[in-house]
Parts: C-alpha cells; sequence; structure tokens
C-alpha cells in the first residue's frame, strides 16, 4: 500500500471480504481525504480475488482503467482507490504445468508486463536459462521448476528448442532479492549445465525484445551451471584515457575485430553516422597498435578550410602562397610513427583526394610549393556517414581511393539500432558530468529511461551525453523526470512515429484559421526551423547539420548567412571532447 508519504504491507485473508474505506468499519482502513468512507471491496474465494467499487466520490481503478464492475486481480496489478495506490502481489501457489505458453504469447505477455512497469514505474525482471543441450530430460526438470516455482502472475515458456523465458513482475532483478535468488538456485540446480541470465525493465531495456535480447546476452557470457545479470554484461573498454562502454553483441563483436585488424598495417575504413562513436573506434584501432606509442592525429576533412585543404594535408614551404610566410608540416607529416584520423573523408576535394592517393601508395608527401618527397610512416583510419560506394558511383569519389581506404570497412551501428546500449550510457554520461560540476548524484527515472529509449538519436550518441551534460547542469532535485527533458523526447512518440514528419502547429489548425502566410514564407520558417534542429543536433558542424537534413553543404551554408542563423564554430582537425 503506498498512501501519501508512507508504504505498508496489507495482507488479503485466505477467503473473506475486505472493506476498503476511511470508515472505522473499514478492514483497510485509508486516512487520504481522496478515499471514499466505503470506498471498495475485495472479495477473496479460492479461486482468487475480485474487487468492486461501491460508488466511491474519486473512484478504483486497476493499471490506470476505472473500474466499472468487479475485475479479479492478479499478481502485479496496480490498484488505485482515489490517490491511494495499492501493487498486488500474490504468495506463492504451484503453477500448473499449462502455464508454459508458447514463444508468441509469452512475447505479447511480456510486451504487456514491459508497458505496465513503465506506465506505474514498478520493477520487472526476464530470465532467460539456455539449456546445455536440447535434450528433453533438460526441459523436463525446468518444467518442473516451473511448475512448483512460479507465480500465477510469472509467465514463463520456451522462446525456442533450447531457451526458456521466465517473467518476474514485482522483481528487481537484484539477487539478494526475495523471488530471485530461489529461482535462479532452483533452475540452476536441476539443470547444472545450464546458464542463466536475467535484465530488468527500465535499466536494460524498455522495450520486450531488447530486454529478451539482454537477458540472452548476459546468459551466454555466464559460465555453465552460473548466473549472469545483464547489468554486469557492460564492457568498459579501455583505451587510454579514453573509456568505450559496449553492450551491444554487435558492438563487442566489432570492437573484438578493431582489435584483430589493429595487429595488421592495413587501412581501416569506419562507417556510421554523425556522432555514433566513429573517433572512437579510429582510436582504438590506434591504441591497440604497434603504433600506440606515437601520435593520434583526427583531421575532419569537412571542416578543412576551402582552397587550404592540400597545404593543411601535405604542409606548405614558405612563399608557397599568399600568406605563407614560414614553412609548416601537414597533418600527414605529423603523425609521423602514428596514426591519422581522416573524418569525413567522403568531404575531401577531387584533387585532394589524387594527392592523398598517391601519398598512401608511394609512403612519401610533397609540400605545397616543394618538389621535394618527404618520406612518412603513417597508418590512416579513415571515417565517413556517406555511403562511399554509391559516392564513387557518382563520380564524386575516386575509386582506387575508396580501394585503397576500404582495404578494412566496419559498419557502427547507429545508437537507435543498440538500444540496450541507451539507458547504461545515459546513466554513465550522467554521472561523469554530475562528477565534472560537483553535484550530488542523479538518478534517471524509470519514465525518462522510458523516454531516452523511444528517442531516434539523429546525433547518436554525442547527442545523448550532450543532453546528459544539460541535465546534470539544469534539475535541481536527484531525480530526472520526463519533464526535464526537451519536449521533442518527453511526447512520447515511439521511433517509427518519430519518422513523420509532426504536423508545425499551424498546420494542425484546421485550413480556414490557419494564419495566411505567403507561401514561400512559411517554407522559410520551416526551413529555418528544420536547419536550427539539425545545428543542434551536430553540435553546430554544419557539414553533418546538412547531412542530417539531406541539404548540400554549399545550399546549407547559403542558407545560413540568408537566414541569419548563427552557427558555432564548427571543430577543426581535433575533437574538442
Ligand atoms: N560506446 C561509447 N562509450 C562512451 N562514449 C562514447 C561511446 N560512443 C561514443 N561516445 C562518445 O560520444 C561522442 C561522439 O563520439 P565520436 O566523436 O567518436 O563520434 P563520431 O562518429 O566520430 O562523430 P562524427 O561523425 O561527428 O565525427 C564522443 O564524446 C565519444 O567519446
Amino acid at each position: 500500500m503506498l498512501e501519501g508519504e508512507s508504504s505498508w504491507r496489507f495482507p488479503l485473508p485466505a477467503e473473506g471480504v475486505v472493506l476498503v474505506g476511511r470508515d472505522d468499519k473499514a478492514d483497510l482502513k485509508l486516512k487520504d481525504e481522496s478515499v471514499s468512507r466505503r470506498h471498495a471491496r475485495i472479495l477473496v474465494t479460492d479461486e482468487g480475488a475480485r474487487v468492486v467499487d461501491l460508488g466511491s466520490q474519486n473512484g478504483t481503478s486497476i493499471n490506470g482503467r476505472q473500474l466499472e464492475d468487479a475485475r479479479p486481480l492478479l499478481s502485479g496489478d496496480v490498484l488505485s482507490f482515489g490517490a491511494v495506490v495499492a501493487v498486488v502481489r500474490a504468495k506463492r501457489r504451484p503453477m500448473p504445468a499449462r502455464r508454459a505458453l508458447d514463444a508468441d504469447r509469452l512475447m505479447g505477455q511480456l510486451r504487456e508486463e514491459v508497458e505496465r512497469a513503465l506506465r506505474y514505474g514498478r520493477p520487472l525482471t526476464v530470465l532467460t536459462l539456455a539449456l546445455a543441450e536440447q535434450g528433453s530430460s533438460e526441459r523436463e526438470a525446468v518444467e518442473a521448476v516451473l511448475g512448483s516455482d512460479a507465480g500465477p502472475a510469472e509467465a514463463a515458456g520456451w522462446l525456442d528448442g533450447e531457451h526458456l523465458l521466465w517473467l518476474l513482475p514485482e522483481v528487481s532483478g537484484d539477487p539478494g532479492e526475495e523471488g530471485m535468488g530461489e529461482r535462479v538456485e532452483a533452475l540452476l540446480s536441476a539443470c547444472p549445465r545450464a546458464r542463466l541470465g536475467s535484465a530488468t525493465c527500465p535499466s536494460d531495456g524498455c522495450d520486450a525484445e531488447t530486454l529478451v535480447a539482454a537477458a540472452r546476452t548476459a546468459a551466454r557470457t555466464a559460465a555453465p551451471g552460473g548466473f549472469a545479470s545483464a547489468a554486469e554484461d557492460i564492457t568498459r573498454v579501455s583505451l587510454g584515457e579514453r573509456t568505450v562502454l559496449v553492450a551491444d553483441p554487435a558492438m563487442a563483436q566489432l570492437y573484438a575485430l578493431l582489435r584483430r585488424l589493429a595487429a595488421s598495417e592495413l587501412p581501416v575504413l569506419v562507417c556510421g553516422e554523425t556522432g555514433a562513436g566513429k573517433e572512437n573506434a579510429a582510436f582504438a584501432v590506434h591504441h591497440w597498435s604497434r603504433r600506440a606509442s606515437g601520435p593520434f592525429v583526427p583531421v575532419n576533412c569537412a571542416a578543412l578550410p576551402e582552397g587550404l585543404v592540400e597545404s593543411e594535408l601535405f604542409g606548405h614551404e614558405r612563399g608557397a602562397f599568399t600568406g605563407a610566410t614560414t614553412s609548416r608540416a601537414g597533418l600527414l607529416e605529423s603523425a609521423q610513427g602514428g596514426t591519422v584520423f581522416l573524418d569525413e573523408v567522403g568531404e575531401l576535394p577531387a584533387s585532394a583526394q589524387a594527392k592523398l592517393l598517391r601519398a598512401l601508395e608511394v609512403r612519401r608527401i610533397t609540400r605545397v610549393g616543394d618538389t621535394r618527397e618527404r618520406p612518412i610512416d603513417i597508418r590512416v583510419v579513415a571515417a565517413t556517414h556517406r555511403d562511399l560506394e554509391a559516392e564513387v558511383a557518382a563520380g564524386r569519389f575516386r575509386q582506387d581511393l575508396y580501394f585503397r581506404l576500404g582495404a578494412a570497412t566496419v559498419l557502427l551501428p547507429p545508437l537507435r539500432e543498440r538500444p540496450r546500449e541507451v539507458p547504461m550510457l545515459a546513466r554513465d554520461f550522467l554521472e561523469r558530468a554530475c562528477v565534472a560540476l560537483g553535484r550530488g548524484e542523479l538518478e534517471l527515472a524509470s519514465g525518462t529511461l522510458h523516454a531516452l529509449s523511444r528517442h531516434t538519436w539523429p546525433g547518436n550518441v554525442r547527442e545523448l551525453r550532450n543532453l546528459m551534460d544539460y541535465v546534470a547542469a539544469a534539475v535541481t532535485g536527484d531525480v530526472v523526470e520526463p519533464h526535464h527533458l526537451p519536449a521533442r523526447m518527453s511526447s512520447g512518440r515511439t521511433a517509427a512515429q518519430a519518422e513523420v514528419v509532426e504536423p508545425e502547429p499551424e498546420h494542425a489548425l484546421a485550413p480556414a484559421h490557419r494564419p495566411r502566410l505567403p507561401l514561400a514564407q512559411e517554407i522559410r520558417e520551416l526551413e529555418r526551423r528544420r536547419m536550427q534542429e539539425a545545428l543542434e543536433a551536430a553540435e553546430g558542424v554544419q557539414t553533418r547539420a546538412a547531412a542530417l537534413i539531406g541539404m548540400p553543404i554549399r545550399t546549407f551554408s547559403f542558407k545560413l548567412k540568408q537566414l541569419g542563423l548563427q552557427p558555432r564554430s564548427a571543430r577543426r582537425g581535433t575533437s574538442p571532447e
């Protein structure tokens, strides 16, 4: 029972009637003014419990739905008598074997449980057992455990021939918790060579598929006869002063591949959306290579000043052009013995592409205005958010350079395709931001984690990190609630819905009531808004902002000036992070 600031347990009788209300004669006596004297009645028989509202002033609801007729109570139901909330927990009862559900129904039930857990901020844990072998004897042993240990609201069943899924509403996944430890023990003593994994909503995921994937991955990492929770399944890849957090299996595989590639001298091409972590991936290759003690030189090819691209990359001699008062080594030369990270390599102009190809082939560069060739000993890791193959087909990128750079190509998935990593990264960034600000810890409310999991993250990990920096600075209490997030995130849209362009507020009005603006002006306003949003998501980096909304960079820059928008200064060369 949760009433005002206090909470307590009210055990229901094995059989009988329980009157709920403020009346002195009530069995379940409540004090809150929102509760009527004779508010509701709970009837308990050997078939279960049912609740009926007695015409109360503020009504009784179950799981957010107003009660009209008597309704059976299930473990995990959230009951509201006016403002007083009660969570129903059934005592353990043997589960008849027929409760083992088929995979579709089980996933359907999990979706409902996830929705309920998120809506009412209640815990929910899923257990996945991976059998050591597909034989029937282990299955039978597991089913016997389900028959004797599962509570009435705890659905369980087989996802496939070897994976069992057990849903535990109201369990927060702590191994010491009542309802958790003994189930783990019961399953593993029934199948001593099986592996068991758990995942909890919302900290390990806010949808059924993510939770199951997280629990399965955790089970895979457990030793035979062992148990692992998804929370322990986060890898902190330490790269000197950088730390990369990895939980998604695709990311774990990608980092394992980068480690293998690092041992070779092959150029690596990292493809992925803006802010997805391409620079971290490039740095990992450098850090794990024999060049780790040499320099790592990031070059943002999109931000090299027009007309100076070649002199920036290859250096120049004194007097090579107006303003070249001294000789200067280029970025490639300054990476001697180390690694050059050519970010946004697809933006290099054609002449620089030709010169870069030659430099990589002969391992020598010629500074602008010089005739001498200088040897270079560098490894190149390049990155792009573009489809370079398409750029080659369109004649914008040299095929020979593409083949040279893309000897080993790795694809970094966007953050929206690694939902398991969103809560984990959010917590980590928030913790770091709080430490940096010297403020107390902040917790992410379950509604907030849910909102984060529904967002589509066009700016990927960078957008998430910036958001956590913002909430650490802006939120005064100790919990980040959904209303602290920008409106575009707390609107409750799903990822799929977010793909649909929202009507602008004025378009939402009936045509007759819309303010009449000249069409050109309306288009300009829309353009201004979209460009501003894209600039925010891309941290002021114009090329990325332009790419986000599919506008050619030159048009974007021109319109920025025309519309009087203020870009923040774009980074150049090294990363400001
Ligand atoms: N898995 C991760 N763990 C921790 N931090 C991460 C992770 N992935 C990305 N980041 C952080 O997110 C930010 C953006 O990452 P990064 O600069 O590597 O992205 P990028 O793809 O190179 O971006 P761009 O295309 O804009 O150059 C950085 O601060 C980086 O440290």
